[in-house]
């Protein structure tokens, strides 16, 4: 038994494994009540603005990290696709930042005004300490991987069958629930695991735990959203 989930993991991949081991933490960021309550239709609408005014400008902070991630895969890659994965990754956020905008508008929410909270803050730093050039691509992915891939997992169960999701926050959940972000976390996770199985031990280690510091702090982004 011991044994044969531990065969499955491997033909799983890394990832897989590290998620089954970590899954209360990965269940608390990505069935947060927050989102829940998105689902359920029961969410505060307060919540939900706080929530886009502060991930505007989580993500303006996180352009800057997914180039140093396309910079790491450049110069480190063996594989001439990873490039074409994250530069696409890249060119979608353009499109986001002008969607924050639209939707900011919609709800009110004056983008020139919002101050970053200190969840925020740290989130960010979290981010700028994974760009230096001593930081391998390895782990850089890695965590590149985790943040889409709770954002994906997220929404994407707000969009669920049965599920109660006002309609004019469809758009949101569409935003990171669709199909063709599905199939880029995929893309990411693919790399990360083709890529952990030939790190070296410390490189192993200093990758998992980018996964579960990057959980923490979209536990705790979800938190500040909520209030
Ligand atoms: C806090 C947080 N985590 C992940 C994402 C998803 N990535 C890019 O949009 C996001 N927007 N915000």
């Amino acid at each position: 038994m011991e044994a044969g989930l531990e065969q499955l993991a491997e033909a799983e991949g890394t990832t897989a494994t590290w998620l089954k081991k970590h899954h209360l933490m990965y269940t608390a960021a990505t069935r947060h009540p927050l989102i829940l309550s998105i689902r359920d239709g029961s969410i505060d609408l307060d919540s939900f603005k706080r929530w886009l005014g502060q991930d505007y400008l989580f993500v303006r902070a996180f352009v800057p990290f997914v180039s140093s991630v396309l910079l790491k895969a450049c110069r480190e890659s063996d594989n001439n696709s990873d490039m074409e994965v994250l530069l696409s990754g890249l060119a979608s956020l353009n499109g986001e930042i002008k969607w924050f905008k639209k939707e900011a508008s919609k709800w009110g929410v004056v983008l020139s005004s919002i101050v970053p909270q200190k969840v925020n803050q740290d989130y960010c730093r979290f981010l700028e300490s994974l760009m230096g050039p001593d930081v391998e691509y390895t782990v850089a992915i890695t965590a590149l991987w985790a943040i889409e891939v709770i954002y994906q997992q997220s929404f994407a169960h707000c969009l669920e069958e049965g599920s109660r999701t006002p309609p004019e926050l469809a758009e949101t959940c569409q935003r990171w629930g669709n199909e063709g972000f599905g199939q880029y976390c995929q893309s990411l996770q693919k790399i990360v695991d083709r890529r952990l199985l030939r790190a070296t031990d410390e490189e192993l280690k200093k990758a998992e735990v980018a996964l579960l510091r990057v959980l923490e702090h979209e536990v705790e982004f979800w938190n500040m959203s909520q209030g």
